[in-house]
């Protein structure tokens, strides 16, 4: 089992984009990391607290394959001057591969968190 980290950032709090947004980031995680749905023991979901216009989850089950998938949302601990609205994600994934093997997904102004690590 591994850990995936992925983030993305929207510009407004709006569903449809919301939804888009967060379907766009698990299709890069999942095809960066050559994984399917079926490889996922949990997705757990934080948006920031200026984001109230759906759940994360809501939009990771309209994904093919997902409905199966243990899903769960929080908010995300705030922070002053902290990364506005954010969607974050931490899938656990049954794989072989190694720590060092996986690649985790920052996208759109979440790229900032983690620098080190994000894939443009
Ligand atoms: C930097 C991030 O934001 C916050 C800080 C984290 C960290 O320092 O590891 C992890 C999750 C968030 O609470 C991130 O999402 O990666």
């Amino acid at each position: 089992m591994q850990g995936i980290r992925g983030a993305i950032t929207v510009e407004n709090d709006n569903r449809e984009e919301i939804i888009e947004a967060v379907k766009k980031l698990l299709i890069n995680i999942l095809e960066a990391n050559d994984i399917t749905a079926e490889d996922i023991g949990a997705a757990l979901f934080s948006a920031t607290k200026d984001l109230s216009s759906v759940f994360p989850a809501f939009a990771a089950r309209q994904l093919p394959n997902w409905d199966l998938v243990p899903l769960f949302d929080a908010q995300q601990l705030y922070v002053e001057n902290s990364m506005k609205k954010c969607i974050r994600v931490l899938l656990l994934v049954n794989t072989d591969k190694t720590q060092k093997e996986i690649k985790h997904i920052y996208l759109g102004r979440a790229s900032q968190l983690r620098p080190d690590i994000a894939k443009a």
